[in-house]
């Protein structure tokens, strides 16, 4: 198996798991993995298909002009411009992207402070947080219709390898230094999300 058939199906098992998940409801979410350190190509999820099939055509091959690099009738995500800015901004080798409820709600909740965070949790080590007071913070940015307005506010919040910046009720974008870094810090934030609403919902709005 050649490199990029190796990405190809690196990226396809994410994918399953995440459908696993139902995390790309109504077609939403996207996904990206770089080729290789030194590569500027990355693949990226077609635009608009169902992402819980797995078929041969769902990812295409793009550079960091978010434009393809080979002869394809798939048009890259809508929201390729964003896995772009990861890749030319940081050492990150790929991003993933999905829409919850829970990542909905909270960057409705939180929205208007901008970001979200978390203290005494002990998830927040999947971001390299272990000091006893380490608060993780996310970024939330307005979800701009305009995808390169929005990239232009997404990048930001560009400056690790790894990160996440959730978009309001849109979604959340992460990213890692490969594919199994970024999953984590996918898992362990919504894992963080799901635990805020619920004792939210339990302690009446008072944390
Ligand atoms: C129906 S979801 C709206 C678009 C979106 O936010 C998304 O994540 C999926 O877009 P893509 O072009 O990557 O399929
Ligand atoms: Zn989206």
């Amino acid at each position: 198996m050649n490199l990029y058939e190796q990405k190809w199906n690196e990226l396809a098992d994410i994918k399953d798991e995440l459908a696993q998940r139902d995390w790309f409801m109504g077609t939403s979410g996207n996904l990206a993995i770089k080729v290789s350190d030194t590569s500027s190509h990355f693949y990226v999820t077609a635009s608009g298909k169902d992402k819980k099939q797995r078929t041969n055509e769902d990812f295409l091959l793009v550079n960091l002009e978010g434009l393809p690099v080979e002869d394809t009738n798939l048009k890259p995500s809508a929201e390729t411009l964003l896995h772009s800015a990861i890749y030319r901004q940081s050492n990150a080798g790929c991003s993933l992207h999905v829409h919850t409820v829970a990542n909905n709600v909270i960057s409705e909740l939180y929205g208007e402070n901008g970001q979200v965070e978390f203290q005494d949790q002990e998830l927040i080590k999947a971001f390299d947080l272990w000091e006893e007071d380490a608060v993780l913070t996310i970024p939330i940015i307005n979800n701009y219709a305009s995808i390169p307005r929005l990239a232009e506010a997404f990048k930001e919040h560009i400056n690790s390898d790894k990160g996440a910046v959730l978009i309001r009720n849109h979604g959340i974008t992460v990213w890692g230094r490969n594919g199994f870094e970024a999953k984590k810090l996918l898992e362990a934030s919504e894992f963080l999300f799901q635990y805020k609403l619920k004792l939210l919902q339990l302690t009446g709005g008072k944390n």
